[in-house]
Order: structure tokens, then sequence, then C-alpha cells
């Protein structure tokens, strides 16, 4: 015999009472894990820790949930757990619904305190004066490439980087009404008014393109100009009461934008290797022949993958660039310290910016 509704929902609402008392178990461990950390002075926040928690929880997972369901409820479980510990402060591109707020919030879980910014040299300067805890900065996206701003930034920063996670972007057109009829100005950040340049130039062809600090402000402003459209995330559409107008307009379907997690290394160390843990580097080589292969055979000879490898002018007049390495693995890898310590020698310039679980 099937069971019926209210038998099912009498099932779901035992194990519901079970995880509760689970949950709070776990809580009263985090919080003891809390008191000791006071004692000892050292940091709340373990990213290692809570990587090899969500990796193992994945492994363990006998389904029907998906391994992406276990990792957004574990994250959010443990922020919970942290701010019981104590509340982080985390510094972002604000104002709310951004993207880069998002990122943070998937990052961190929802149990954080909000450090809205208005601009990216604002987080940086939030979480080096110690206003946040920690800051969220977007680096690249797969089809804009990289964002100069914060890589420019991370060259004299005090701030390292103690995690990534990246977003799939989905980029609607915000709107008091919900048609394209009669648009004057489009707003918005403009990494997404290039990311939907295709879709505008179809759509929108004749439509002035105004530049703003970000989505959100967008936002905001098409809010207020019922004229005017925004290009945002469905969260800011539901923050200022705006309609989808056209949906997930970017041209690239598969849009991400990839962000970095930084603090200051009193806030929190280097993270312990998790199991799955990049290095990011920024170099300059000496201006001579061959100097930009030379750095690669160190890599080559130790066996260690490089995941992204970026130049930026170094602003000194001469064609010189410096340029931003990701390797694979961890220092604590005797391979990893040995290909790092090869390299160092040959650069001009050498800055360790982060040694980091690899993100989601
Ligand atoms: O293991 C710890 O150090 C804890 O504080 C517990 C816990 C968790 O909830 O599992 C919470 C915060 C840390 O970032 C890591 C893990």
């Amino acid at each position: 015999m099937p069971k019926t509704l209210s038998e099912l929902r009498a099932g779901i609402d035992q194990v519901d009472r079970e995880l509760l008392t689970l949950l709070n178990r776990r809580a009263a461990l985090a919080n003891e894990v809390g008191e000791l950390k006071r004692a000892e002075g050292s940091p709340v926040f373990r990213p290692e820790r809570e990587a090899q928690v969500i990796n193992g929880m994945q492994a363990a997972n006998p389904g029907p949930l998906k391994d992406d369901n276990i990792a957004h409820i574990w994250r959010e479980i443990m922020s919970a757990c942290r701010a019981l510990e104590a509340p982080q402060r985390v510094a972002y591109l604000g104002p709310a619904g951004t993207y880069s707020e998002q990122a943070a919030l998937q990052f961190f879980g929802s149990s954080i305190a909000r450090v809205p910014c208005v601009s990216i040299d604002e987080v940086f300067q939030s979480a080096t004066s110690g206003a946040a805890d920690f800051g969220v900065v977007p680096v690249e996206n797969n089809t804009e490439g990289v964002v100069t701003r914060s890589l420019d930034l991370f060259l004299g920063t005090p701030l390292h980087i103690i995690g990534e996670t990246s977003l799939l972007v989905r980029h609607h057109l915000l709107r008091k009404d919900a048609s394209l009829q009669g648009i004057e100005v489009v707003v918005a950040h403009p990494q997404a008014l290039a990311q939907c340049q295709g879709w505008l130039n179809n759509h929108l062809p004749d439509v002035e393109r105004r530049a703003v600090s970000s989505n959100a402000e967008g936002a905001r402003l098409a809010a207020e100009h019922p004229e005017w459209a925004a290009i945002a995330s469905d969260r800011a559409a539901n923050e200022f009461g705006l309609h989808i107008a056209a949906q997930a307009i970017q041209d690239d379907p598969f849009n991400r934008t990839r962000f970095a997690v930084v603090c200051l290394p009193q806030v929190l160390a280097a993270p312990d290797a998790s199991g799955k843990d990049c290095v990011s580097l920024i170099v300059s080589v000496p201006n001579k022949p061959g100097a930009v292969h030379d750095i690669l055979v160190p890599l080559k000879q130790h066996g260690v993958s490089m995941t992204r490898f970026e130049s930026r002018p170094a602003r000194s007049g001469q064609w010189e660039y410096y340029f931003y390495i990701d390797l694979q693995g961890h220092p604590s890898q005797p391979h990893v310290a040995a290909a790092l310590k090869d390299l160092q020698a040959l650069c001009a310039f050498y800055k360790v910016l982060g040694t980091y679980p690899l993100g989601e």
C-alpha cells in the first residue's frame, strides 16, 4: 500500500526533529571550538577545514541529494556555526544585489556581517583598515578577461588571497515595466555592458549605453527612471522591485566570474593544505631574451601545473610586465616548494599573493 500524503509528511516531520537535535548538537560543539580558539587567540574562519568538511560530505554522499546541494547545505550549516563563534565581517562591491555580494554569500554562507563598498578600491581599504575581516573582489570573467583594477591593487596590497569562488553570471534586462518599448538608456557596470553587447546590438541597437559603478547601482537608477533599463541579476530585480524585461541576455551562456577572497595575514594566515590547493603569484623577469620561457622551466622540471598566466603592464615607462601566475598544489608539498624556490631565483620581482583551497 503506498503511503498517504499525511503519512509521508509525518515521516518528514520526524526526520526534521532529528535534524534539529543533531544540528544544535553540532552548533554546541562549534561553540566549544570557538571558546578554545578565543583562549588561544586563533582565527575563527578556517577555509581549509571547511573545504575538507564539504569534500568529505560529498565523498560520503549516497544520494539522492546532488553533490552541489550537499556543498550548499553544509556551507550554510558551517556559516551559522561560525557566526556563533564570531560573525565575520565581509566587504564586497555593493550595494545589495550585486554579483560580488552573491559571491560573498556563496563563499561564506549567509551568516555574515555584510560590508557593502562603493568600489573595488574601497573593498581593499576596508579589509586593510580592519573595517572588515575579509574582502571579496572579482578577478576575471571567462568572456571579458581579467578585472584589471583588482589585479593592479593586488600588487601593492598587504592583503593576501585565502580563497576563491566562481559564479555563473546570468544578466537580465531589468525595468519598471516589463516591455522593451520606450527604453532610452541602458545602465550597467562596463563589464556587464561588454558581456551583453551582442544582445544589445540586436535588440536595442540605437539605445544609449551608460556605464555606472555597479549593476545594482544601475538597477537602483532604473527603479527611479521608468525609461531606463538596467543589466543585473534576479536578486537585484527583487531588491529594487523591477521586472525582468528580457532574461539571460549575456552573449555567453556559460558566463562565469571568478572572485578572490582576501584578508590581512594577521586575520588569517595562509590556509593549511586541503588536498586541492592553488598558489597565486605575481612575478616580473629581467628584460632579456628567453626570460619568460625560463620561469616556466622549474614548473615543468618539478611537475607543477600552471592554471593561469596573465600579464599586466608594469607602468615603468619600459615595455615591462608583471605576470600573474596560478599554480596547482600547496607549498607544503616538496615538489611545489622546490619549483617556487627555483622560480623565485629567476625573478626580478616575486610576490606570493596567496595559497588557498581551490574554489567551486
Ligand atoms: O573546525 C573548526 O575550526 C570550527 O570552528 C568548526 C567549523 C564548522 O562549523 O565545522 C566552523 C568554522 C570554521 O571555519 C571551520 C569549521
